[in-house]
């Protein structure tokens, strides 16, 4: 990879100032299933810890908490047994992802209004989206410009039904601007699209990524950078790359898991070409 082949998006990756604090770096939060559908969640954690969000805090349903602590370290734990709970727990996040197997229920729709009514950036993915199915305008009246949803072409057809029939640049121009936040319609060209029009296609997609997960890993990217404090739709697109060049670098026999241990090099070589 050379300097020039770079994308435009890097000078706006954030680095961490040399008086930085974990607390500076960035908080991010992900929203954890029910006991047995953890694993999505911590995907998305790993994702958001290794890019660079300083402080990474899953929050569970307390039924969870036996299950996911033993299988983290530097992510932390909080569980919540209510809304106001969730809340507090959330209140400090500079980001927080709510998702990947929330369970497509009332209980994953009252968590996102809650979570709305913190000032974090929320990403929105998979059963976040899914649950507002049959009512979309209830989701995007919850969202600000900077928050982003995430969804693979199934569930964008779930929110924006018939929309993409206008091709997937114009499907997800729209969506942004109906929603009134960032669109990441993923795929093998991954379109991001934001509300005030702007639009970028991703071009280093990989059929490696075609595996369980890895939205899940890519949704907690996004919330990482957006932790960060860079602009949400320049850190789709910013995750959106990186996520693809971290597969294209493992390649064959590329599962979900593999994809944060590959995301330092590929941080190595965008800060190297930072200078
Ligand atoms: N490790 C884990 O715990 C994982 C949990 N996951 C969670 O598992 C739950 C169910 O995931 P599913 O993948 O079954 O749910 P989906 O909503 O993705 O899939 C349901 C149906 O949607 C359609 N669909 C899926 N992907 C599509 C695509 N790219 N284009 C067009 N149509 C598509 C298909 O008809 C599919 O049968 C979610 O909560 C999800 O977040 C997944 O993220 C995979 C990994
Ligand atoms: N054929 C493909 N080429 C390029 N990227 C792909 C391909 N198939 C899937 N992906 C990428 O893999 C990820 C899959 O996300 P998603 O469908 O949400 O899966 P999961 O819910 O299992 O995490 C997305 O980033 C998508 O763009």
């Amino acid at each position: 990879m050379t300097v020039d082949a770079l994308p435009d998006w890097r000078a706006a990756l954030p680095w961490p100032a040399p008086d930085a604090h974990k607390h500076a770096r960035g908080r991010l939060g992900v929203v954890s299933g029910r006991a047995t559908q953890t694993g999505a969640a911590r995907l998305a954690a790993r994702g958001g810890l290794r890019i660079g969000a300083g402080l990474v805090r899953i929050l569970c349903p307390p039924d969870a908490a036996a299950v996911i602590a033993p299988t983290i370290e530097a992510i932390m734990l909080t569980p919540f047994g209510s809304i106001e709970a969730l809340f507090e727990a959330a209140e400090s996040l500079d980001a927080v992802v709510i998702g990947p197997a929330a369970g497509v229920n009332e209980p994953t729709q009252g968590n996102l209004r809650v979570l709305a009514e913190t000032g974090a950036v929320l990403v929105v993915d998979a059963d976040g989206l899914t649950a507002f199915e049959h009512r979309p305008a209830e989701l995007f009246e919850l969202l600000d410009r900077d928050d982003v949803l995430t969804p693979h072409t199934g569930e964008f057809e779930r929110l924006f039904p018939g929309l993409l029939e206008a091709g997937r640049e114009a499907a997800a121009r729209e969506a942004a601007a109906r929603a009134g936040a960032v669109v990441v319609l993923k795929g093998p060209e991954t379109v991001i699209a934001a509300p005030d029009g702007r639009l970028a296609v991703n071009d280093n997609g990989t059929p490696w990524l075609a595996t369980a997960g890895t939205g899940d890993v890519l949704a907690g990217m996004i919330g990482g950078l957006a932790a960060q404090r860079m602009d949400s739709f320049e850190a789709a697109r910013a995750a959106v790359w990186m996520h693809a060049e971290a597969a294209r670098a493992f390649g064959p026999g590329l599962i979900a898991e593999d994809l944060p241990g590959r995301l330092p090099a590929v941080l190595a070589s965008l800060y190297a070409a930072h200078g």
